[in-house]
């Protein structure tokens, strides 16, 4: 009996630590294939096209949405964002585990394309958390930081409509809760690809031993 790989979705306010959990998970679990978004956003000092993100101008992100190319997208702290659709797909379809770390909006509409994708709310422990690490960080301006914090407020209301809320206290915790977040969603019924000698699940009591 084999189950097939989970399509899961990290998101959560900035600064709540997605990129940092989601790299501590990789190290424990380098078989789960991370998506690498495209985004119009600038660089940050040391990130690098292609690992960090592809970095795009806005007339080519206009066109991988026109081409269909994006699983998702949409429009965060005024910059594009949005998931290449093919590399997901042929990921899944090599029964990999795929992270995508993507915001609340594009959360959303993986759930309507992927009804069996699992959503996963990163919460840091206290709003005092939340902006000593997005200041700690170091890698905005102040007004971008309050432009983040404000936003925070909106995207907690898509919180309950997420399937899970890990709380990253400490960044081993939340790597192990999302390990058996995964553990569990494969124990699913509707995953389970169950030995054909079990016959028609749908009907039970027709097979015989
Ligand atoms: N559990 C933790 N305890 C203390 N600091 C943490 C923890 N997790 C992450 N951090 C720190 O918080 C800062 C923000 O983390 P990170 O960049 O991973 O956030 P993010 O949610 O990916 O943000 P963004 O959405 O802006 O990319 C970093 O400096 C990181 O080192
Ligand atoms: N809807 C999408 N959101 C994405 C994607 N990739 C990243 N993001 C989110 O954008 C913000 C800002 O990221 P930053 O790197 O500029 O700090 C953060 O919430 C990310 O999760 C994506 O493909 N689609």
């Amino acid at each position: 009996m084999k189950s097939e790989g989970i399509l899961m979705v990290l998101s959560g306010p900035s600064g709540a630590g997605k990129g940092t959990v989601c790299r501590a998970l990789l190290e424990k679990q380098p078989g789960i294939h991370l998506s690498i978004s495209a985004t119009t956003r600038k660089p940050r000092a040391g990130e690098v096209d292609g690992v960090n993100y592809f970095f795009v101008s806005r007339e080519k992100f206009q066109q991988m949405i026109d081409a269909g190319e994006l699983l998702e997208w949409a429009e965060v702290y005024g910059n594009y964002y949005g998931t290449p659709l093919k590399t997901v797909e042929d990921a899944l379809a090599r029964g990999e585990d795929v992270l995508l770390e993507i915001d609340v909006q594009g959360g959303l509409q993986v759930k309507k394309k992927f009804p069996s994708a699992v959503l996963v709310f990163l919460l840091p422990p206290s709003r005092a958390a939340l902006a000593e690490r997005l200041t700690g960080r170091g890698t905005e301006p102040v007004e971008e930081i309050q432009r983040r914090l404000h936003w925070a407020n909106t995207e907690l209301e898509f919180l309950f409509r997420y399937d899970y809320v890990v709380i990253n206290r400490h960044v081993e915790e939340a790597v192990a809760a999302l390990q058996s977040i995964l553990v569990a969603e494969k124990c699913r019924p509707q995953r389970i690809k169950m030995d054909e000698s079990w016959g028609n699940l749908m009907d039970f009591k027709g097979n015989s031993w």
